[in-house]
């Protein structure tokens, strides 16, 4: 079956000519007129500049927008401007150029009954760790030792549709090592994965991460104390590399919800509940020493104090003993979320693509 990434290549970020406060348009009327498309995940307007750009949590809502709002015209009404006919455009731009940050890759590229494949990968394997389901391809992963054994790859050969979008990973010139090995990790409302860097002398430099499903939120944590969460939206693919790939913690906060920034430029939040959630981890394995810039986070050049292993699940700071527990922890969490800024609640699709087929 041909891909249909081939023809398709749709974007999380949009750039909205005429809509800039260049124009006197506002953020509130941005705001306003793109969110009713679905969560915002930034509006970045700039002085003087005559447009604007619009990023949200899901290729699917940027598509409607797009179609919907490309040649709007926002009319004087109570606002400073004139009639301005708005031309609404997919723009690949990376918000963390120039940051230390992970990179990452809005990329809306696969069809839906494309994505539908990799999901079945999982419908079979039983839940085999006890806070979520794994599979791996090329090489197992052996969470005792949290590393790789390279002489025993799999006898499974690597299956076509992973062939092809490692292709495309490769194609985006972000990696430089070609992945061989991949984890495929489902999580359940609920689930999540500890915080941690992948072990340096298991895999090479850039790791990558394909989201599928429901969107969540990743945690990162530098050394220095610098925290960091980023949404994950479906369908997008994060990179590691460099800083963010050897020195940053990266996990994923047991949770049922998670409260997301709204981009209004206000201190709005809105509750996101989490669906299924299907990520699959590229990697290329190393099979030899790590010599990276970063020795304290490396098990080839320091003797490192054992990894909080990716399973089972280490408390990082408040860990839920039952579900009962679990629930009036985050009820805790939430609320105190509450008591600071009001907060709507929004359930985002499990599976945006069978709602929204694209090709
Ligand atoms: O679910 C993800 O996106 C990350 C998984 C991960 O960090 C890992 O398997 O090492
Ligand atoms: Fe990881």
């Amino acid at each position: 079956m041909k891909p249909s990434w081939a023809e398709t290549a749709l974007y999380l970020n949009l750039l909205v000519a005429n809509g800039g406060l260049g124009n006197s348009v506002s953020r509130e009327e941005i705001v306003n007129l793109f969110r009713p498309f679905g969560l915002l995940e930034s509006v970045t307007m700039e002085e003087q500049m005559p447009h604007c750009f619009v990023t949200f949590s899901d290729v699917e809502f940027a598509t409607n927008a797009v179609k919907a709002l490309n040649g709007h015209q926002l009319s004087t009404g109570s606002t400073a401007h004139q009639n301005v006919t708005l031309y609404v455009s997919y723009v690949d731009k990376d918000p963390t150029q120039g940051t230390k940050l992970p990179k990452w890759i809005m990329w809306g590229i696969y069809s839906v009954a494309y994505f539908q494949q990799f999901i079945e990968v999982m419908k079979n394997v039983p839940r085999n760790l006890k806070h979520r389901k794994v599979k791996h391809f090329g090489y197992d992963f052996n969470y005792d030792t949290n590393n790789v054994d390279i002489n025993r790859p799999l006898e499974e050969p690597m299956p076509t549709l992973l062939r092809d979008v490692i292709d495309r990973i490769m194609q985006t010139g972000h990696v430089t090592y070609r992945p061989d090995q991949v984890t495929v990790n489902q999580y359940l409302p609920g689930q999540g994965i500890p915080p941690h860097v992948d072990t340096h002398s298991a895999f090479e430099d850039s790791i990558v991460s394909l989201s599928l499903g429901s969107m969540v939120s990743m945690e990162f944590s530098h050394p220095d104390g610098t925290q960091h969460s980023k949404v994950l939206p479906p369908r997008s693919l994060l990179v590691m590399t460099g800083e963010s790939r050897y020195l940053w913690n990266h996990g994923i906060t047991p949770r049922k919800h998670d409260v997301v920034a709204e981009a209004g430029g206000d201190d709005g939040m809105t509750l996101a509940t989490r669906g299924i959630r299907t990520s699959f981890t590229f990697r290329a394995v190393r099979g030899r020493p790590c010599q990276c810039a970063f020795p304290s986070k490396c098990d080839s050049q320091t003797d490192m104090p054992a990894q909080p292993k990716a399973e089972p699940s280490k408390p990082e700071v408040q860990k839920p003993n039952s579900e009962a527990e679990a629930m009036e922890l985050e009820e805790r969490q939430v609320h105190r979320f509450t008591m600071r800024s009001p907060l709507t609640s929004v359930t985002l699709a499990t599976n945006p693509g069978l709602m929204y087929p694209i090709s």
